[in-house]
C-alpha cells in the first residue's frame, strides 16, 4: 500500500493499457456480482474523459445481471448530449451497450441553461441507489477528480462530511459548468478504483501525497482505493 497522512491505497502497474482495461473490467464485473449475490440492485459509478472508454469497451460484455445495476456518471459536463464533451455521450456510445444496455442509467444531466435548475431532480433519482457498490475514477493533471477540482466555487461544499448528493461546479480550468458526485458519496463507495495512464499522471498522484484535499481532491477518495497503471 502506498499514501501518507491516512490516505492508503495499493498501486498496480499493468503491461499495457489493454492488459489493465481487462483486468481492471473483470474485477469490477466479480465486484458487482458479489454485491448482487446479497442486495436486489447495485450502483457503479464511472468517470468521463479520455480514460475510461478501453474499460467500457470490455466490461460491457460481461455476463452479470444488468437489469439489477444501476449506473451513473461521477460528473458531467454540463452541456447536451450532442456535444463531444458530454461525458453521457461517451458512456452511451461505449459502456451502455451489448450486455450493459439493460442497465439503468441514472443520469447527470437534464436539459437546461445552468445545472441548479435540475439539480434535486437529479439528485433525487439517485439517492435510493446509494451507496455506490463501485466506483471507478478518473484523474485530471490538476489533481482533480470527478468535478472537484482545485479552485472551484463549491470546493469546500463537495469535500464536506455532510456534503449533498451532487453539486453544481465552477472552476478556471472548465470551460462549461459542472455537475458532480460529492466527496463523501465518492468515498463511500464499496469497492474504488482510480485509472490513470502515462508518467505524467503517475508524478501527479506521487505529487499529491500530503497534500490536503482542497490542494489535491483526489486524496478525498483515494483512500484504500486501488490505482490501476499504465505507461
Ligand atoms: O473532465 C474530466 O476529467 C477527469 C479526468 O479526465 P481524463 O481525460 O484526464 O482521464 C475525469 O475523471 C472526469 O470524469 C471528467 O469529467
Amino acid at each position: 500500500m502506498e499514501g501518507d497522512q491516512g490516505v492508503s491505497y495499493e498501486f498496480r502497474t499493468y503491461p499495457d493499457r489493454e492488459m489493465l482495461a481487462m483486468d481492471l473490467a473483470n474485477q469490477i464485473a466479480g465486484e458487482l456480482r458479489a454485491a448482487l449475490s446479497h442486495q436486489d440492485r447495485a450502483a457503479l459509478a464511472v468517470p468521463g474523459g479520455t480514460s475510461p472508454g478501453p474499460v467500457f469497451d470490455a466490461l460491457c460484455a460481461a455476463d452479470l445481471d444488468w437489469d439489477r445495476v444501476d449506473v451513473l456518471l461521477t460528473d458531467e459536463r454540463w452541456v447536451p448530449e450532442s456535444s463531444e464533451r458530454s461525458n453521457t455521450r461517451l458512456l452511451r456510445e461505449r459502456l451502455l451497450v451489448e450486455r450493459a444496455a439493460a442497465a439503468r442509467y441514472l443520469p447527470l444531466y437534464a436539459e437546461a441553461a445552468e445545472p441548479e435548475e435540475r439539480l434535486a431532480e437529479l439528485a433525487g433519482a439517485i439517492a435510493p441507489a446509494l451507496p455506490l457498490a463501485v466506483v471507478m475514477l478518473g484523474m485530471g493533471a490538476d489533481m482533480h477528480t470527478a468535478s472537484i477540482f482545485p479552485g472551484a466555487d463549491k470546493l469546500d461544499e463537495a469535500l464536506h462530511d455532510e456534503a449533498p448528493i451532487l453539486l453544481p461546479m465552477r472552476a478556471p480550468g472548465a470551460p462549461e459548468p459542472r455537475i458532480t458526485l460529492s466527496a463523501p458519496v465518492l468515498d463511500g463507495a464499496l469497492k474504488k478504483h482510480l485509472v490513470i495512464y502515462g508518467h505524467d499522471k503517475r508524478d501527479v498522484l506521487e505529487k499529491a501525497k500530503g497534500l490536503a484535499p482542497t490542494e489535491a481532491p483526489i486524496n478525498a477518495v483515494l483512500d484504500e482505493a486501488v490505482v490501476h497503471w499504465a505507461e
